[in-house]
């Protein structure tokens, strides 16, 4: 599995933390910034982050600010992208078993270090459970796919 890293400044300490654990599940990754104390836009990381994901050069993403929320609203406007926000460890295994995520959002003003780590060996380690979950992810993707064939509709 190849997994895209990302935070804005409000995240980059759980963005270090989550690639040392990466480091030593064996887990490939790339970690796309930021680097730097100064203030940066959360949707300048989540975005290159979905599109990764959403494209097939990576398979799962993980994205951090300080809430979690804007890097989550903005990876979900990338086609094909199931980000959630978790900051339990129950949602982190309910959300890939029942929505198949492929983005984990997490904020640092949120969580400490420590639940972040077991959220990410959760969220990484669970299996999409299929099924009637399937049925209704499908049912996001029909209206997703309709609704984008009546804006190009306006424009063609
Ligand atoms: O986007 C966010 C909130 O939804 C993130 O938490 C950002 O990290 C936060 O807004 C950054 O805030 P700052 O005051 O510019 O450090």
């Amino acid at each position: 599995m190849k997994v895209v890293i990302a935070s804005d400044h409000g995240g980059i300490n759980i963005k270090r933390e989550v690639t040392e654990l990466m480091k030593a599940m064996a887990i490939d990754y790339v970690d796309l910034g930021c680097e730097c104390n100064s203030s940066v836009d959360y949707p300048d990381y989540a975005i290159p982050v979905a599109k990764m994901v959403a494209y097939g050069a990576a398979d799962r993403g993980i994205l951090i600010c300080g809430t979690g929320i804007g890097m989550s609203i903005a990876a979900n406007k990338v086609n094909g992208i199931r980000c959630a926000l978790v900051h339990d460890t129950f949602s982190a295994k309910a959300t890939r078993e029942h929505n198949n995520t492929n983005i984990l959002a997490m904020g640092e003003r949120v969580i400490g270090p420590g639940l972040a780590r077991e959220i990410v060996k959760i969220w990484l380690t669970t299996p999409f459970e299929g099924g009637r979950h399937e049925v209704r992810i499908n049912k996001i993707n029909v209206y997703v796919n309709r609704a984008n064939k009546d804006i190009d509709s306006l424009f063609n």
